[in-house]
């Protein structure tokens, strides 16, 4: 492939004896990656082969998966470049924690995250991009967790509205996104040699939000997918200048990754901590990480007096729609999946979004948490989301269908049934894999896949 001129010259600069290889590696092949989602039930029960297990994450693996399987559209695996993979695994998120992933569409290191919670604590999604911040639903939907918000917001707003509340914050930012260049040539088009120093202006600006939503003992994780020192060792030079109270904490160095260059910043010894992801050393398309910690004691959440109160509540539901959700439940798994406390309604539409959550008042969300369905007159039709969030073995009404009839029902169709089981509401499931809710008619399953994702 052809590189810009000045970005040879300086990577033959900075790299010297090193440049050939470097610069050869964009020519090299590229080798895939996939992980697969903990939160699924039995899931390394995949059509893909498990045999080359990525070391570096704990669910990676090389391989290419497609977009169009099964295991992929009911979210047992996601596609991922091996090298961005490692970002949330440095990441290290725990259940109970408030992660905020503030540049985070189309999703990669949110889903991974939201993976490794286990359905508690809270993640925040929130991508700036309207379209892109669709497309980071849409993902983390699949991925069945029910434990996150997406946000569409410029980092200043958010910072605005909430101040320091999060253990951890990942700044997986906009870039010069050098690393891409092996995988899609025209990313080549938007750089010259003074687009590192802009997105380096950006980098702070995002950065400096970034701080101010972080909690005193939390955790930035910072990535950026390019080599360009500007951007890397240069904006974690950066922030150690102007935040005191920020230090670098070591990563963990598996074979192939690099130390942060201190010689291309200003000289701190620390940057040695931060990791690079170089194409011509690991199989990736390359990337850099940097974790640091804002020194001081975390202080507890607030824990509600009311709490008893408040569990008998039925958060802004008429009773009448509590019930027809309540009867839902009962009859799909037996008990009530949520707390009434924790439903929230907007418009018709019904969520999971617990009240301890942060406020959205001011806030352009897309997902104010798990979508459960929607009222429509005096019936609920359940999300496509629910079906995707629910365990196959703690539901009740359950239709196994063939490969064939999934293929079928995710292009929209109709499917017949010699099933004698009442008329209803069922999860769909296919290989036990749970992947949409259908409506069983006599012997017709009414098509609810929804139309945006149907495949063509
Ligand atoms: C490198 S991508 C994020 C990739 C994502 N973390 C993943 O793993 O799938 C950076 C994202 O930052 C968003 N972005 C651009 N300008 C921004 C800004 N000023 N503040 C916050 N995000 C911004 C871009 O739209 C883009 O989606």
């Amino acid at each position: 492939m052809e590189l810009p001129k000045d970005f040879i010259s300086k990577y033959q600069r900075l790299l010297a004896t090193e440049a050939e290889e470097f610069l050869a590696a964009f020519d090299g092949p590229v080798e895939k990656g996939f992980r697969l989602n903990p939160l699924k039930e039995n899931y390394q029960a995949v059509a893909y082969s498990l045999a080359k297990k990525a070391p570096h994450v704990k669910t990676g693996y090389y391989g290419e998966v497609s977009g169009r399987s099964l295991d992929h559209q009911a979210g047992y695996v996601y596609s991922q470049d091996l090298s961005a993979m490692y970002v949330a695994e440095v990441a290290d998120a725990k259940p109970g924690e408030w992660i905020l992933d503030l540049c985070a569409a189309p999703g990669g290191k949110s889903t991974q995250l939201v993976e490794a919670m286990a359905n508690q604590g809270l993640l925040v999604a929130n991508e700036i991009n309207k379209k892109r911040a669709a497309i980071l639903a849409e993902n983390l939907e699949r991925s069945g967790a029910s434990n996150y918000i997406v946000l569409n917001e410029s980092p200043q707003n958010l910072a605005k509205n909430w101040g320091p509340i999060f253990d951890k914050i990942i700044v997986d930012a906009p870039c010069s996104g050098e690393g891409m260049f092996r995988k899609d040539h025209q990313a080549t088009s938007y750089w010259d040699k003074d687009y590192p120093a802009e997105c380096a202006k950006r980098q702070k600006e995002i950065l400096k939000s970034a701080l101010e939503l972080l909690k005193p003992g939390g955790k930035l994780i910072y990535s950026t997918c390019t080599f360009a020192p500007e951007e890397d060792e240069q904006i974690v030079a950066w922030l150690l200048a102007e935040y005191p109270d920020l230090r670098v904490l070591p990563i963990k160095q598996y074979p192939g990754m690099d130390q942060g260059r201190p010689d291309w910043a200003d000289g701190n010894p620390d940057l040695e901590k931060t990791i690079r992801l170089f194409p011509h050393h690991f199989k990736g398309e390359g990337h850099f990480v940097a974790l640091l910690e804002k020194v001081g004691q975390a202080v507890p959440k607030k824990v509600s007096k009311k709490k008893g109160k408040a569990k008998q509540a039925k958060g802004n539901l008429s009773l009448e729609q509590l019930e027809l959700w309540q009867a839902f439940s009962q009859e799909l798994v037996g008990t009530d999946l949520f707390a009434s406390a924790d439903l929230k309604l907007v418009g018709d539409y019904l969520y999971y979004s617990p009240k301890t959550w942060p406020r959205l008042a001011n806030l352009r969300y897309l997902r104010p948490g798990l979508l459960l369905g929607v009222f429509k007159k005096k019936r609920f039709e359940p999300s496509y989301t629910l079906a995707l969030a629910l365990k196959p073995s703690q539901v009740k009404r359950v239709l196994a269908v063939s490969e064939s009839e999934w293929e079928n029902y995710v292009k929209g169709n109709v499917l017949t049934t010699t099933s004698s089981q009442q008329n209803g509401w069922y999860l769909l499931t296919c290989q036990q894999k749970g992947f949409a809710f259908g409506k069983k008619v006599n012997q017709q399953i009414k098509n609810f896949f929804p139309k945006a994702l149907r495949f063509y």
